[in-house]
């Protein structure tokens, strides 16, 4: 009996919460709402040792407020929302704690699956982003079947980078627009002796060549970008996406982010959005 009115409280907390949030995000709508959030989620191991937590813990803890966040971007009407989940840097860590993230994203990317998940209640497509070679192949294969899926979602975008990195993302979309202009070139006859000199190659690519092979190319650029605990640098993220987009680094660690932060990020956003609309227009 007991446990049945703890539930029905449970249950009538969760709806009143609900409710007020439609009214917040009701009102914060009069403005305009960013099209695209990216998070780096920092301060995981932090948010373990504040707490005295077991290892993998705060990982896990993250993975929580991701969710959250996910459902509340996705009722605010943000259509994207990028995570840097993992940088090629990290798979320099300690062998075990690199192990210990991995089993969890894969823990997790299964989980994603389920009918009664995030992804499925509110309708959000999944991209892996990154050099996904670099994965190992149970992680890999779960996230190309997690991508698959999810590919006829389209009421908001999740892009989680793995294996990222924003110079290697650079790299590796220049690196294929010369492979295509050269195939370009040598479909239109125009190699006299077979041979074209790496100058003339990258001469002749343009800027939408590049940007073709971005691997981000499916998503507009961010509007902000939130680092979490307090870190004010950009750790080799998004380079390329964030030259207009504006920064937002809470002293929370990661697992303590929540609405408020949400909130303030997007207030922010709308006070300075003018003169960003104004910025984007001169680029
Ligand atoms: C399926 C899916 C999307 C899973 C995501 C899981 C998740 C929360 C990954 C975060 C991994 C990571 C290296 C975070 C950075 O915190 P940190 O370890 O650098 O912590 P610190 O800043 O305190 O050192």
């Amino acid at each position: 009996m007991e446990n049945q009115a703890d539930s029905l409280i449970g249950r009538l907390s969760q709806s009143s919460l609900a409710y007020i949030r439609r009214l917040l995000f009701r009102v914060l709508s009069v403005g305009p709402i960013p099209n695209h959030l990216a998070f780096i989620l920092d301060g995981n191991r932090r948010y373990a040792r504040k707490w005295k937590l077991g290892e993998g813990m705060g990982h896990r803890a993250g993975f929580l407020s991701l969710m959250s966040l996910m459902k509340y971007c996705c009722e605010l009407g943000v259509k994207y929302v990028t995570i840097y989940a993992f940088s090629i840097d990290n798979f320099r860590r300690k062998p075990h704690e690199v192990q210990g993230v991995m089993d969890l994203m894969l823990e997790k990317i299964e989980g994603l699956l389920k009918e009664e998940s995030i992804v499925n209640q509110y309708g959000v497509r999944v991209h892996f982003i990154g050099n996904l070679k670099l994965l190992s192949d149970p992680v890999r294969l779960a996230a190309e079947r997690a991508m698959k899926a999810t590919s006829n979602n389209n009421n908001c975008i999740l892009l989680v980078c793995v294996a990222y990195t924003s110079t290697d993302e650079i790299l590796h979309a220049t690196v294929e627009s010369c492979e295509d202009k050269l195939s370009e070139i040598r479909s239109l006859g125009r190699l006299q002796n077979g041979e074209i000199s790496p100058e003339k190659c990258g001469a002749a690519v343009s800027l939408a060549d590049v940007e073709k092979h971005i691997y981000m190319g499916v998503a507009p650029d961010p509007d902000i970008l939130v680092r979490t605990s307090g870190e004010t640098r950009l750790s080799n993220f998004l380079l390329w996406q964030t030259s207009t987009c504006l920064l937002y680094s809470p002293k929370a660690l990661w697992p303590e982010i929540g609405l408020p932060h949400l909130v303030w990020a997007v207030l922010n956003f709308q006070r300075i959005n003018p003169y960003m609309e104004k910025t984007r227009k001169q680029l």
